[in-house]
């Protein structure tokens, strides 16, 4: 058996990033940003106005002093004329600072009366002017890869780019496998259960960036499983789910091999998750899932997440843990590293009592997976363990 560690070594290798792909600006949300892109224009690209008030020379400012009001300066409407000696202009908040002006005073630091403002005595020094460029100058780079938020979004319009070039989404194909599986929504016979791990891995991988094909659930059959794996053929990573053990019905392993499977490895040192295999199949990667609800979603979330930001060109990185205290004591540990289910509360983690890797109950309960070194010692109350949120 590997570590988890060397596991991911193993995947990384097999993960290739994807070619580059130009979305709308609309559609840019969530996708990763594939080159460099430069702003092709200054923000603001003119000093303006940071408040409603009036422009004015910042030498002419006092307490108690005059000014006639000789234009309107509004955002998408500037003032051109002159300004004056004891002249000012309205201007507006985004409006261009007028010339000769260097100053604007707001209005609730302003008595009017007709074309006359006066200054009140107790205004601050601040001149509420936006330099020109305060934000970004043309030429500024947003740098790839980079995962576009929302503030990306904002930012790459205001620079005037409509589409941008994106990482192509990895398209992963998923199959579930096994005789007792019926999709929700069908009536199972008395020995079946419902197929439920294709969905939350897509919903983990869907959120990762990738765009998943829920394949048909293959039988345990060596001709059903090839025949899955044939429609499966195009996708830039295939996953399958369950048939990972050493039971007589778990053929995942033997129908890959006889498909050419070039298999990286067999069996991490982890819990859930043992019967982890990966390789490539006629040139795809695919990763061989455990088929234990939990030992899937830990699987796709150590494993499979890491797989699919590689793909999309953001690294080669485990998936992020944090620390925190434990609010519970925990006995030793074996010799797999342990994705334990826990609760976070205001004094630390709390490990569930039961860790069956059958129970999705308990993992839709938890906010985070702690996680055990392989032969971790007892731990008390107070000490720091490190986690994966959830
Ligand atoms: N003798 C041994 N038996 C087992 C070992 C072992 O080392 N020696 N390992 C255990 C561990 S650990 C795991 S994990 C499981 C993994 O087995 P498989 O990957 O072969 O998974 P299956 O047998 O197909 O299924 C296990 C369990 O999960 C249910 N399942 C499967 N697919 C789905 C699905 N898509 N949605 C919902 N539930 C699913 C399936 O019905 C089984 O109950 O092996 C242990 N055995
Ligand atoms: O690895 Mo299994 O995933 O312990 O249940």
């Amino acid at each position: 058996m590997i570590s988890v560690h060397e596991a991911l070594v193993h995947l990384f290798a097999l993960a290739d990033p994807l070619g580059v792909e130009t979305v709308p600006l609309r559609r840019a949300a969530g996708r990763v940003l594939a080159r460099d892109v430069a702003a092709t224009r200054t923000q603001p690209p003119f000093d303006a106005s940071s408040m409603d008030g009036y422009a004015l020379r910042r030498a002419e400012v006092e307490p108690d002093a005059m000014f006639k009001v000789v234009g309107e300066a509004a955002a998408g409407h500037s003032y051109g004329g002159p300004v004056g000696p004891g002249q000012c202009v309205r201007i507006f908040t985004g409006a261009p600072i007028p010339p000769d002006t260097d100053f604007v005073v707001i209005q609730e630091d302003v008595t009017r009366r007709g074309d006359l403002i006066t200054l009140h005595l107790d205004m601050d020094g601040k001149d509420n002017v936006r330099p020109a460029g305060g934000d970004f100058s043309a030429g500024d780079v947003v740098a790839a890869p980079r995962l576009l938020g929302a503030a990306d979004v904002a930012l790459l319009a205001a620079m005037n780019h409509p589409e941008l070039p994106v990482a192509r989404r990895p398209r992963v194909a998923i199959i579930a496998t096994g005789d007792e599986l019926v999709m929700p929504g069908e009536t199972p016979s008395a020995d079946q259960i419902i197929a439920s791990n294709a969905f939350g891995l897509a919903a983990q991988l869907e959120a990762a960036g990738a765009e998943t094909q829920m394949m048909p659930i293959a039988r345990d059959t060596t001709a059903s499983l090839k025949t899955v794996f044939g429609l499966a053929s195009s996708a830039d990573l295939i996953v399958t789910i369950g048939g990972a053990s050493v039971g007589d019905h778990d053929l995942v392993a033997s129908a890959a091999a006889d498909l050419g499977m070039e298999q990286s490895f067999y069996k991490v040192a982890m819990r859930p998750g043992k019967p982890l295999m990966a390789g490539r199949l006629a040139g795809v990667p695919m990763i061989g899932l455990p088929g234990n609800p939990v030992s899937a979603l830990v699987c796709g979330m150590v494993f499979v997440v890491p797989v699919i930001r590689a793909m999309l060109g953001l690294g080669t990185d485990p998936a992020p843990q944090s620390t925190a205290p434990l609010a519970a004591p925990l006995t030793r540990n074996g010799p797999r590293e342990h994705y334990m289910r826990a609760r976070l509360t205001a004094a630390g983690l709390v490990a569930f009592g039961q860790q069956d890797s059958s129970l999705l109950g308990i993992l839709a309960q938890a906010d985070a997976l702690l996680v055990r070194p392989p032969h971790d010692p007892a731990r008390g109350i107070g000490e720091t363990v490190s986690y994966l949120p959830l």
